[in-house]
């Protein structure tokens, strides 16, 4: 299949849901930081979740991936399920075999998720061989090799050498994409990448995209992306939601979502990033 044929919305059978979150609320030091989100991501869709800057979409994905923060300050309501099972209030230990290859998550500051000093390939190795157990034996010639091969994907000129490398001696677009391709290779059931796109230039922003609708819509994964990439990343999705100061101010389709029947809100975040789209075409031709 062509790269550019992910890109293409999945099938029309109703695809089945991973990861299912109801009536959730949270509020951080008494302030309400989201209410009564409900959200469904299904095997194979790319939802884009997308909002105003401080409207909760990173404390949704954190909430998510069971890194809700300090019980005395943040409190959580409502439900949040995984492949039918509760995760809200498991504890650490219960929640360490869901991380990873259940749920992955690539993180807003990607460069973060690592520890600065040791290599890549060693970080990358031992976190896939912390899931062993849940995901089977692994390789580590075979796992090198892959790994080496999506860094090629994501469009890391020399993937040999972003293997040998600590995350200190390389960019910030490069350990970006160091993050995406450690969270692709433990191929999760679901995966949610906060602004995965953000810190790249344009060809390594469409490998990237590239790479996650693949991991979605030729895989079978289920990939919430939060983006403020309106033309590659929202629109295309399969599903968009919005957030507005905490509330989903509408869900579904892009067309129905964008559309004249659709959200104002939603036309106004659109025609906003649109512009800032625009303004920044003209800085990278200017550059
Ligand atoms: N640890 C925290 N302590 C206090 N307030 C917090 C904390 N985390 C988030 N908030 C508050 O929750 C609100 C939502 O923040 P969040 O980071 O989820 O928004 P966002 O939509 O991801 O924003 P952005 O697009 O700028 O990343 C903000 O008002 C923020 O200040």
């Amino acid at each position: 299949m062509s790269s550019s044929s992910a890109l293409q919305p999945a099938s029309t059978s109703l695809p089945e849901p991973r990861l299912v979150v109801r009536d959730l609320s949270v509020a951080i030091d008494g302030r309400t930081v989201l209410a009564n989100v409900n959200l469904t991501l299904r095997a194979g869709e790319v939802t884009a979740l997308a909002g105003a800057s401080g409207g909760g979409k990173t404390t949704l994905l954190r909430v998510i991936a069971g890194l809700a923060g300090d019980r005395k300050r943040v409190c959580v309501s409502g439900s949040v399920r995984f492949e039918g099972r509760e995760l809200l209030g498991l504890t650490e230990r219960q929640l360490r075999p869901i991380r990873g290859s259940g749920i992955g998550w690539i993180m807003q500051d990607a460069g973060g998720a690592f520890c600065p000093v040791r290599r890549y390939g060693d970080q990358i190795l031992e976190a896939a061989r912390a899931h062993e157990d849940v995901n089977g034996p692994i390789d580590p010639k075979d796992f090198r090799e892959r790994a080496l091969a999506l860094f090629a994907e994501l469009d890391l000129k020399d993937p040999e050498r972003v293997w040998a490398s600590r995350p200190f001696e390389l960019s910030g677009g490069m350990n970006q994409r160091a993050a995406v391709a450690a969270a692709l290779l433990s191929e999760p059931a679901v995966l949610l990448a906060d602004e995965p796109t953000s810190a790249l230039d344009a060809a390594s922003r469409k490998s990237v995209r590239e790479a996650l609708f693949a991991y979605a819509r030729k895989r079978g994964g289920a990939l919430l992306a939060v983006s403020h990439d309106i033309g590659s990343v929202v629109r295309p999705a399969d599903r968009v939601v919005i957030l507005n100061a905490g509330r989903v101010d509408a869900e579904g389709t892009p067309e129905a979502v964008f559309g004249p029947e659709g959200s104002a809100y939603a036309r106004e975040l659109d025609a906003a990033l649109f512009r800032l789209e625009r303004s920044e075409c003209v800085q990278n031709a200017l550059e």
